[in-house]
């Protein structure tokens, strides 16, 4: 069956508008038995966005950011603390690669010019519209502008952690990062022995 003859009568009600938009999705939904039934999904998002996973590879070092992450305090978790890679949202007319370089230098002040694109995911399909490109990029010392820690005026507070590739691979096991796009990006590092230690 395909899916314009699977899904009716799409509409939509905006029930928040504010940070992201919230809208409530009406539909009529045909089973492959041809039983149809109509349903009301709730769907969240905002513009995309872009997460990178910065490295080193000679001092086999990664570089995270910790912030606090409402959604994280109110689950009780860390008392709102995550541990993640650099990420954010996508400007208007920003490719998602210009993101990248921007979030790296706005949040763990270092300049780089070389990305790499790992894959497109969606990190909650069943209630997020957002999609997330990963990158990873390598880093070194000199790249270093001691910017950083966020943008100040956009109330954002970072505080940066350099830290070994495998003390990262380890606070996974612990729970310590509990951060989707972090734990896949460390994980595809592994994965391809980006570093070997
Ligand atoms: N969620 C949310 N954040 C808000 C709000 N108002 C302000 N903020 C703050 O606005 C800042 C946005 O910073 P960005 O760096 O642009 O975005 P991000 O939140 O880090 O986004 C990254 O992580 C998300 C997952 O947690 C990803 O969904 C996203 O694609 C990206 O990778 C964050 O400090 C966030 O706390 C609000 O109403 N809701
Ligand atoms: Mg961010």
């Amino acid at each position: 069956m395909n899916i314009s003859s699977k899904v009716k009568n799409v509409t939509s009600n905006m029930i928040s508008n504010f940070w992201g938009t919230l809208e409530r999705i009406n539909f009529d939904f045909t089973f492959n038995n041809g039983k149809s039934v109509n349903l009301t999904h709730e769907v969240y998002g905002k513009s995309d966005g872009i997460a990178i996973l910065l490295y080193n590879s000679k001092s086999q070092n990664v570089l995270l950011t910790k912030q606090f992450r409402m959604p994280v305090y109110v689950a009780g978790i860390n008392q709102g603390y995550s541990i993640e890679v650099v990420g954010g949202a996508m400007d208007v007319n920003e490719t998602p690669g210009n993101t990248a370089i921007r979030e790296t230098e706005e949040e763990i002040g270092y300049r780089i010019n070389e990305i790499k694109k790992v894959t497109t995911a969606f990190l909650s399909p069943g209630i997020l519209k957002e999609k997330v490109h990963l990158f990873i990029g390598e880093y070194d010392e000199e790249q270093n502008t001691k910017n950083g820690g966020g943008v100040y005026e956009e109330n954002e507070e970072i505080e940066v952690l350099e830290i070994p590739f495998f003390e990262a691979l380890q606070m996974i096991d612990r729970e310590e990062i509990i951060d989707a796009r972090t734990i896949m990006l460390l994980q595809y590092l592994k994965i391809n022995q980006l570093i070997t230690f």
